[in-house]
């Protein structure tokens, strides 16, 4: 899928299949029927292949004809720009600069006009066809909400998903003798239930090698590719590099992006983490079926200012009834130092946490993690 938010120029015509869906013959295997949906001006097949059932991929086909008539599709044919269609959702981000401003509003529009670039450029050495002829030699997709449920009944704290990263553009370099695997396997001994590896190079010092690495040095648990993803030719590019789940930040991604990409997850296998910062958000978020695992982000990526309360604030009341009937799974994100940090939003409603800087700045990194909880915690 060339994604709705990176298509350049911002304006594109699209070939829509407006009928109603085929009534697929239930001999036909299921990439012969698949829906059409946009890319980049050409139509192309909602691929349905691999482990699904018939039944399963013809409610996705019912699903993703509806999709492709939704408002937001009609609003994109109809010329609206990316811009508007995030601005109209309440998205300040910009995904490139707009005629006379040539400045990025704040660190996250930065980050994300160069990933434009750094993608475009990475789509022409690597198209989305080469890269989807590699994913068969990719280790199979492994389950990043089981692992963190197992983990969260084992132990009775949040289950953790620590964070392999080197710098940050708010902090800098957070630990100088950076050695991804080995900190990784340490952070397994000590009872992560996940992983997460920054993979951005420019503002994070991460890049796709070291979460390569980490896959192919055995390590167990499951992992989260951290990147900014504007496209979806980075979600089979985080597949093939190993990735069992990948971050969705809804402060940059309009609801269609969000939809279309969720999808494309299911059928590669991958867990989407969808993140949030405040109540706008996770209210777009809540409007979409099948999201199983959302992040509320403490810190704010366009000030870096962090509050915990946020967490508890986006929990309170009728969001938090309708995640718990939803069974989805809510991570803590970023700001956690304490046993106490770390009770304050299992009170509010989390069952995960994602911890960078209070561990990876340690000595130990991995028994810091008994020092973050309050006691010991255990893989399953
Ligand atoms: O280092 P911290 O404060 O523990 O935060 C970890 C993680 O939450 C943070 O790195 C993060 C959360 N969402 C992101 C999106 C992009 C980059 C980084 C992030």
């Amino acid at each position: 899928m060339e994604s709705l938010c990176f298509t350049t120029p911002a304006r594109v015509r699209v070939s829509f299949p407006s009928a109603s869906p085929p009534k697929p013959a239930r001999s036909l295997p299921p990439a012969e029927w698949a829906p059409k949906i946009p890319m980049g001006g050409v139509r192309r097949s909602v691929s349905l292949r691999c482990t699904r059932g018939l039944e399963e991929a013809a409610a996705l086909d019912n699903k993703a004809y509806s999709l492709i008539n939704s408002i937001e599709v009609r609003e994109w044919e109809s010329g609206k720009s990316v811009d508007d269609i995030a601005a109209n959702q309440g998205i300040r981000i910009r995904r490139h600069p707009t005629k006379g401003e040539d400045t990025p509003r704040n660190i996250l529009e930065k980050i994300i006009w160069d990933k434009v670039i750094e993608v475009s450029e990475l789509k022409e050495e690597k198209p989305l066809t080469l890269v989807k002829e590699t994913l068969h030699n990719a280790p199979p997709a492994r389950d990043f909400v089981g692992a963190l449920k197992a983990s969260y009944e084992k132990n009775g704290v949040p289950a953790l998903i620590a964070e392999v990263k080197k710098a940050s553009p708010s902090k800098g370099v957070l630990r100088e003798d950076f050695d991804p695997v080995q900190i990784a396997k340490t952070y397994e001994q000590h009872g992560a239930a996940c992983l997460s590896i920054l993979t951005d190079g420019k503002y994070f010092q991460g890049s796709f090698e070291n979460l390569e690495a980490v896959r192919n040095a055995g390590v167990q648990c499951p992992l989260l590719c951290k990147e900014f993803i504007i496209d979806s030719w980075q979600l089979y590019y985080a597949r093939s590099k190993g990735a069992d789940a990948v971050l969705l930040i809804a402060g940059v991604l309009p609801d269609l992006d969000i939809k279309l990409m969720s999808m494309e997850c299911r059928e590669l296998g991958l867990t989407a983490l969808v993140e949030v910062h405040n109540e706008r958000e996770l209210d777009r978020v809540l409007n979409i079926d099948g999201i199983q695992l959302i992040g509320i982000n403490n810190r704010d990526l366009e000030t870096f200012e962090v509050d915990n309360s946020i967490t508890k604030r986006l929990l309170e009341g009728e969001r938090g009834e309708i995640i718990r009937g939803k069974g989805i799974i809510v991570v803590g994100e970023s700001g956690l130092f304490t046993p106490h940090d770390v009770s304050y939003i299992q009170n509010a409603g989390v069952k995960a946490v994602l911890v960078g800087e209070s561990l990876i700045k340690q000595n130990d990194p991995g028994k810091a993690i008994a020092g973050l909880f309050g006691k010991e915690i255990s893989k399953c």
